[in-house]
């Protein structure tokens, strides 16, 4: 079976930060890799002094710009097709949820879903993934993009699945609730806690219990690249973040290792305590 995975995400960021070494583990072992990007990331933050005025109530160029991040990302990280959904600049980030971006007339939060979801269905005809990724319901934290990026890539899956192309399994990137448990120990005395006031991972907008977790990915030889993909995207991650430090404390395995959990199809031969596939294409492969 020649393998085909595909990654929806909403911003320029999120292949890095959520499967970054996922990507590269699958890219290193030739299998077809595509990324799909929902919005250019316009409404982001600017951590490079240089570049404070292409920000969106300014020159409003931080998309094109981040354009240019995302496409050395992918290089980092080995994934040489990438494209925007509906063409580069098609649906504009829709900024955190309640800020006045929700109601610019192109966001992606106001794109029609059929309509958004028919330009994943052309890319699904075309590379025929077994294996889509992308976000639980909840965007994973809740920003509007994620949760459209979701709402998409699923309407997409089921149209594709009738007419005879959709994607055998479908997993949803996940952060088991024992690593936050280990992080926030490892944070709780520090001021660069990334966790915040949080005393439990219960005050923490996303976790999942282990058993619910159906597949950890290993990329931690591929760990490397993710560092090199997250640098790209230096208007949004800082030298500074929490991202880095979370990564000094715990190690290339911070970096290397991406869980997720099982949204659709049936779960392959796993191992461990929670039986955990390593493999996202387990099971299938003829
Ligand atoms: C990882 C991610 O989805 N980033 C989004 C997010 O960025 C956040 C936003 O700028 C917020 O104002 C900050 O406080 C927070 O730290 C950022 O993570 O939302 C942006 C606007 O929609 C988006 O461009 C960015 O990619
Ligand atoms: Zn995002």
């Amino acid at each position: 079976m020649d393998r085909s995975i595909l990654f929806v995400h909403a911003h320029p960021d999120d292949e890095s930060i959520g499967t970054g070494a996922t990507m590269a583990h699958y890219a290193a072992q030739g299998a077809r890799v595509t990324l799909v990007t929902c919005t250019l990331g316009e409404e982001g933050e600017i951590h490079v002094p240089a570049l404070a005025q292409l920000e969106a109530s300014q020159a409003d160029q931080l998309g094109g710009y981040r354009l240019i991040e995302l496409d050395r990302a992918c290089a980092a990280l080995g994934v040489a097709d990438h494209r925007f959904l509906g063409g580069a600049g098609r649906y504009r980030d829709s900024g955190m949820m309640g800020t006045p971006a929700n109601e610019h007339p192109r966001c992606f939060w106001r794109a029609d879903l059929d309509e958004a979801a028919g330009h994943l269905v052309e890319i699904m005809r075309e590379t025929r993934p077994q294996v889509l990724v992308t976000y639980d319901a909840n965007g994973f934290y809740g920003h509007p993009d994620h949760i459209q990026s979701h709402r998409v890539a699923m309407r997409a899956a089921e149209l594709a699945r009738a007419e005879g192309f959709g994607p055998a399994k479908i997993y949803w990137g996940a952060m088991p609730k024992s690593v936050l448990e280990a992080g926030l120990d490892a944070f709780k005395d520090s001021s660069d806690n990334p966790f915040g006031e949080a005393t439990s991972v219960d005050d923490i907008p996303f976790g999942t219990p282990d058993d619910e977790i159906a597949a950890c990915v290993d990329g931690t030889d591929q760990h490397e690249k993710k560092v090199a993909s997250l640098h790209a995207h230096a208007t949004q991650i800082p030298d500074t973040s929490w991202l880095y430090s979370i990564a000094g404390n715990f190690g290339d395995e911070f970096m290397g290792v991406e869980y997720y959990t099982l949204a659709y199809g049936e779960r392959g031969p796993g191992d461990g305590a929670h039986g955990w596939e390593a493999d996202l294409f387990s099971g299938l492969d003829a």
